[in-house]
């Protein structure tokens, strides 16, 4: 198997087929709705709070909701009183059984739930997308975070919509260090096998440090990217502002850091400081533009374009060019 990651990858160009990038169709859609990019800010307390989330699902983006700390029910009711699409997080243990029981029982619902686990690839993941499949039928289920195909293949079986890829890449994680397990370091070539099986979509989750970055995840088979850092140091991000020397930072923990966890047991995340970088609607607007230069460099004018290039490896055992024949 290749093993390769976002910074040993580069895709090659087709010709063009646009006058302006400008034609170029970034949107994409998932579950009942369609969206501006294949882009989700992650599910973390220092990345969304309410009023991010109700902004991004005013303004056309996806957007889940974290699960720490949260009445999910009146979470999701408020939503529903502005309009708004409902997409929350869940765990797999019997509270949130209840959460999903009172959302069926009140008819208030909800259009996405994610379930995001440490480790996804587990009974009571099975047990909870049977739950919510049989409560909230119509609801979107996505699972994680897993990171092999036997994973996507099981919670595919298992009833979710779509799967999240990815343990132990992210910024602020210590999962590869804490336990020896996952797939920190070749992120992008375990979304590549992944891929390979799944009949549904994928979330590729961690990882992402540029831009560039997303055309990467949807060549390798992501139909949505799902990021923490590059969204933690915004103006409105919920992290605490921090100054250093004179500069502002906003704090980005994990969800399995002490920070989050109140107490220091099976800490698998760290805390960092993220240099504050402006308004998060402008660098959606810089990822939009970047992202339909992707399709554009594709030969293509939509997302899926981007799927049919030939890539090349950089330095290490599986350098060289790989071209689709
Ligand atoms: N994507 C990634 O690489 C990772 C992401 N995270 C994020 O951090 C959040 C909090 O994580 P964390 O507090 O560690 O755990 P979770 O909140 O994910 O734990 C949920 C349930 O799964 C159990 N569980 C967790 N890990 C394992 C495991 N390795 N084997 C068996 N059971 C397990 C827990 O029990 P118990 O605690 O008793 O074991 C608990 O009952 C996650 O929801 C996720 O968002 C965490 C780690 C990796
Ligand atoms: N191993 C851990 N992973 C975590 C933790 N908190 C969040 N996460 C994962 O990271 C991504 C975001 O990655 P980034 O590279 O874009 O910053 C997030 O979506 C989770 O899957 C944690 O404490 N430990």
């Amino acid at each position: 198997m290749e093993i390769f990651d976002y910074d040993n990858i580069l895709l090659l160009p087709r010709k063009c087929r646009v006058e302006s990038r400008s034609e170029c169709d970034p949107s994409m859609q998932f579950g009942r709705h369609t969206f501006k990019l294949p882009v989700v800010p992650a599910n973390m307390k220092t990345v969304i709070d309410e009023p991010i989330s109700e902004w991004l699902a005013a303004n056309g983006y996806f957007y889940v909701m974290h699960r720490f700390d949260i009445d999910n029910l009146a979470y999701a009711k408020r939503m529903r009183d502005k309009g708004l699409f409902v997409s929350i997080s869940s765990g797999v243990k019997p509270d949130d059984f209840k959460v999903i029981d009172q959302l069926a029982a009140e008819g208030v619902g909800a259009d996405y739930i994610t379930i995001d686990i440490a480790h996804g690839h587990a009974e009571s993941v099975r047990k909870t997308i049977e739950h919510i499949k049989q409560k909230l039928p119509s609801t979107f289920v996505i699972a994680g975070n897993v990171a092999t195909p036997e994973a996507v293949i099981d919670l595919e079986n298992w009833g979710a919509d779509a799967t999240k890829v990815g343990v132990g890449p992210g910024k602020v994680c210590i999962t590869k260090l804490k336990t020896g397990f996952g797939t920190g370091g070749w992120q992008l070539s375990a979304l590549k096998w992944c891929a390979r099986v799944a009949t549904k979509p994928i979330i590729a989750d961690g990882g992402i440090r540029d831009h560039g970055d997303i055309a990467k995840s949807v060549r390798f088979g992501a139909a949505m990217v799902m990021i923490g850092s590059l969204f933690a140091g915004h103006e409105e991000s919920p992290g605490k502002t921090v100054e250093v020397d004179g500069k502002l930072f906003k704090e980005y923990y994990g969800s399995a850091s002490d920070f989050n966890k109140g107490e220091y047991k099976h800490v698998e995340g760290k805390r960092i400081l993220e240099p504050i970088k402006g308004k998060l609607a402008d660098t959606l607007r810089e990822m939009r533009e970047d992202v339909q230069s992707s399709i554009s460099y594709a030969g293509g004018t939509k997302l899926a374009d981007i799927r049919k290039v030939n890539y090349v490896i950089l330095g290490g055992d599986n350098a060289g060019e790989h071209l689709l024949m």
